[in-house]
């Protein structure tokens, strides 16, 4: 089981843990989400409205013009007079639409008469119109019609059946009367080429959507192929649909699998076509994703730093009070309590493997004395000059300690009796050779025991220090013990 500090600690580093990972994401969450939220207001306000005007005046430019020359052509006088004067030299015609064709840079110009239903291109007659043949229901279609045009994208007969985009307007007499239909073409290639070139500048999808919600014209997918089918057809899209196809411009979201979809619709009257205009939300916020899981990873990595500084710091400071709860202040030795505890282990040790061990308590002489003569301070400094003796003497096995005031207790590991005795002389000895100041060498009387088995720490110690009281007895500067007492060894060593 965890001791109660080891617990402390681990809950302190957990609550810093907790707090900084707290802290870390909620910052770092919150300003992700910030900046999401100022991208997709950017895109809905700005990017998408700002694309789908650029992409307007270019469509003004390539593919509504031709909406204007077919527009003039359906009111040029000399058309409906050459049809109206029974279509005499088809050389005129020819001409004039070949005229139109190179002026105005068209990819086809045409003119199908009502009252001949023939085709009239550029280069000549390209054929009859039939009422049951397929390829020319949009003519009879364009003639029923009541707008006075329509955008239609067809094969071209005329030039090998590439996918065009026809203007076809309704001609009419100078009463009024439906004499025939005429118009310019464009080639979807080069319409995709522009919507193609519009995807890549602008990193948006770009599409041309009919009232019924087919999408007529459209760049390529990322996958490569072209968009096609009805907007009912695109997932997350379709509810709202109804909704889109009857606006005339605003924006739009939709869900998809891909994520979210940012939408914006401008109806183009000219063409009678809404442009569309996308941007994924993926795409945009790509760079916010990676700047997020950097920030994620960075605060994961100070994190832990910051948690190994504290676990070190709370190591080092716990080491420092364990060390100072154990010690005495003054001598460095171990104190009472932190004896108690090394005393009780080392009797563990000695009783299990059966070896000796004596402990020796010392108590300097007339203390007070030296304390009242020389000051507490010359005191302290004798108290801390005996502990280093002892240290000097005895074994890195061995115990000492300050038992408190002018008292030391020693404790000799694997020593008997015997051998503790003439340790203790010597100990007292080194001692009375300490420099005490004022010439008077330190005196101490020590009560030797050994340990027997079934002592306790306090047996131990009440039994040494009735020795310890023998030798004060019997005139202090001696060691005493339960089986001898040494009388101080003659000469003494002190210099009067
Ligand atoms: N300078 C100093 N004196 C201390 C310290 N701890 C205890 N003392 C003093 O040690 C003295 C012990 O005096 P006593 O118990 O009368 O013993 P003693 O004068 O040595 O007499 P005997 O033991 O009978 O030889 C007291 O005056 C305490 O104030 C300490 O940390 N520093």
């Amino acid at each position: 089981m965890n001791s109660p500090r080891v617990a402390d600690r681990s809950k302190l580093i957990a609550l810093v843990c907790l707090l900084l990972c707290a802290g870390f994401l909620a910052t770092t969450l919150i300003s992700y989400f910030a900046s999401r939220d100022s991208i997709r207001a950017s895109i809905i306000a700005t990017e998408l409205p700002l694309t789908s005007d650029n992409v307007y005046s270019e469509i003004q430019k390539d593919l509504v013009r031709p909406v204007l020359i077919s527009s003039m052509m359906s009111r040029d006088t000399f058309l409906r007079d050459w049809v109206i004067s029974g279509e005499r030299d088809v050389g005129q015609m020819t001409r004039y639409l070949k005229e139109v064709m190179s002026h105005y840079g068209a990819f086809t110009a045409f003119f199908v008469s009502d009252a001949s239903k023939t085709y009239y291109h550029a280069d000549g007659v390209l054929k009859q119109i039939l009422a049951d043949e397929p390829r020319d229901a949009w003519y009879f279609r364009v003639r029923d019609m009541k707008e006075p045009y329509e955008i239609n994208v067809d094969p071209d007969l005329a030039n090998r059946d590439t996918l065009t985009i026809f203007i076809n307007y309704r001609v009419l007499d100078y009463r009024n009367r439906f004499i025939g239909a005429t118009g310019v073409g464009l080639t979807v290639d080069a319409v995709v080429g522009i919507i193609q070139d519009y995807q890549k500048r602008y990193g948006r999808t770009i599409y041309f959507v009919n009232g019924s919600g087919d999408i007529v014209l459209a760049g390529r997918h990322d996958e490569g192929g072209e968009r096609r089918g009805n907007i009912r057809d695109i997932p997350g899209l379709r509810e709202q649909a109804d909704a889109v196809l009857q606006s005339t411009g605003g924006s739009f979201e939709y869900d998809s699998e891909q994520g979210r979809h940012f939408l914006n619709v401008r109806y183009i009257p000219e063409l009678k076509w809404r442009l569309f205009v996308v941007k994924d939300e993926r795409s945009a916020v790509s760079g916010l994703q990676r700047a997020l899981y950097m920030n994620l990873a960075v605060c994961a990595g100070v994190t832990l730093l910051v948690l190994l500084l504290v676990y070190l710091t709370i190591n080092r400071y716990h080491r420092a009070l364990e060390q100072m709860a154990a010690t005495d202040s003054l001598t460095g030795l171990a104190n009472r309590h932190a004896l108690k505890l090394l005393l009780s282990q080392a009797m563990r040790d000695a009783a299990r493997q059966r070896s000796p061990m004596t402990a020796i308590l010392i108590d300097i002489d007339h203390f007070k004395a030296l304390n009242d003569s020389q000051g507490h301070a010359a005191g302290d400094r004798v108290l801390r000059q005996l502990g280093e003796t002892l240290r000097g003497c005895l074994r890195a096995s061995d115990i000492a300690c300050r038992w408190g005031g002018e008292e030391f207790l020693v404790v000799l590991k694997n020593t008997d009796l015997a051998a503790a005795l003439p340790l203790a002389e010597t100990l007292r000895q080194h001692i009375a050779e300490m420099p005490a100041g004022a010439g008077e060498a330190v005196r101490i009387s020590a009560g030797v025991v050994a340990w027997q088995a079934g002592d306790s720490v306090e047996t131990l110690v009440e039994r040494a220090d009735a020795q310890l009281y023998r030798a004060k007895q019997e005139g202090r500067d001696r060691v005493c013990s339960e089986a001898v007492s040494l009388p101080p060894s003659p000469p003494p060593l002190d210099t009067e």
